[in-house]
């Protein structure tokens, strides 16, 4: 009942109450959600460090980023090709790369966090940076499973600190859910929310509950799938054909499960297995620690439940 309350407030108060502008943004993770996150960013006019421990995949996510927006923009922009032209020199200009976040976070108003669903790296990684980035700065991450409120426990700054969950792919995928912690602050909330406003997002909230609203519904079904296939009661082939016709979805779950990555997919189903050891919906399978084991995890890798190359 509390939390009822809480964010009714959270609601009436929310065109009154001040937000951080956001204009320089440092996003950590230069995967396919960091990538595609720092594209929505660069081309709606903020700042952008794109920040990965890994030089070439920043150099793959620049290439990609490039590649999609010139898409944009010959669509967009297919009467007025110099004012495309311009978008494109605009966005690109407010991309800029570094593997050291420390050195980075000096200017910047907001960090998103996109690096790999595991609790301690996150933990690590937020604990280091709050000593260094300036007090204004908001943290947010970009988890698809584990508590944000465990997250940010390593800061200092639970007041600065939320959940911003972003869809794959983003440039594509209209959502964003907003998570406040029971620390997080108003001004933060409306700060988060306004961001997302400003990529073009609808946004949508819930409480900093395992999966939030989109996972907690989506990993079920894509587990029932998964089982449905191990116990061979259809192909994935079938299952894939049956909920994209049946159900008008644009990707059967082992397609979803390719894209979206099968790694993800088992830091996420090993961390609700911990939390849950009694839940059979979170034992493990035979058939995806394979596919992990063998470095098979899905389009990023060239393979996972299906071949890409
Ligand atoms: C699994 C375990 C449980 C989940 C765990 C973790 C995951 C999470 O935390 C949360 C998630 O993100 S869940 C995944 C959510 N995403 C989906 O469900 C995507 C489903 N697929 C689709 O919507 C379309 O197949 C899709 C849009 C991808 C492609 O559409 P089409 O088949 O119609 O293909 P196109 O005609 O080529 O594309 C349509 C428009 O989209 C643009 N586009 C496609 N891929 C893109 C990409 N990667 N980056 C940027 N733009 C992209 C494409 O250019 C085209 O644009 P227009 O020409 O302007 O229409
Ligand atoms: N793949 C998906 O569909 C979605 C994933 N997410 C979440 O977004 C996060 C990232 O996922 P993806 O982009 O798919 O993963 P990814 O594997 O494509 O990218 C992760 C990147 O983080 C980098 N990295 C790892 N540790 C780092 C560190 N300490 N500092 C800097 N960079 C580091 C890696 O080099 C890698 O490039 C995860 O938390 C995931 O759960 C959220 C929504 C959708």
């Amino acid at each position: 009942m509390a939390f009822f309350t809480h964010h009714i407030c959270r609601g009436l108060s929310s065109s009154a109450v001040r937000h951080v502008v956001i204009k320089n943004v440092t996003i950590i993770g230069g995967g396919q959600m960091g990538a595609g996150i720092a594209q929505v960013a660069a081309s709606t006019g903020h700042a952008v460090t794109l920040v990965d421990t890994n030089e070439d995949i920043l150099k793959k996510a620049v290439k990609g980023i490039e590649g999609n927006l010139k898409r944009v923009v010959k669509k967009k922009f297919a009467d007025k090709p110099e004012a495309g032209e311009e978008f494109l020199q605009k966005a690109m200009q407010n991309v800029s790369i570094s593997t050291d976040a420390g050195s980075v976070v000096q200017g910047t108003d907001l960090v998103v966090e996109a690096i790999v669903e595991n609790l301690k790296v996150k933990q690590d990684l937020f604990g280091g940076l709050d000593k260094v980035a300036p007090a204004h700065t908001i943290f947010a991450s970009n988890t698809s499973s584990l508590s944000i409120t465990d997250i940010a426990s390593s800061t200092n700054r639970l007041d600065r600190f939320g959940g911003l969950h972003f869809f794959n792919p983003v440039p594509v995928m209209r959502l964003v859910e907003v998570i406040a912690t029971s620390s997080t602050s108003q001004e933060t909330f409306d700060s988060l929310l306004n961001f997302s406003k400003m990529l073009g997002k609808t946004s949508v909230s819930c409480k900093d509950t395992p999966g939030f609203i989109v996972n907690r519904l989506l990993l079920p079904y894509i587990l029932d799938a998964v089982r449905m296939y191990e116990r061979g009661d259809g192909s994935k082939e079938d299952i894939d054909i049956a909920m994209k016709l049946g159900c008008g979805y644009p990707m059967g779950p082992f397609e979803l499960s390719d894209y979206v990555g099968l790694d993800t997919m088992k830091f996420i189903m090993d961390g609700w297995s911990a939390a849950n050891p009694d839940n059979p919906m979170f034992a493990q399978s035979e058939v995806l620690n394979k596919l992990v084991a063998e470095g098979k995890f899905g389009k990023k890798t060239g393979e996972g439940f299906y071949k890409y190359k």
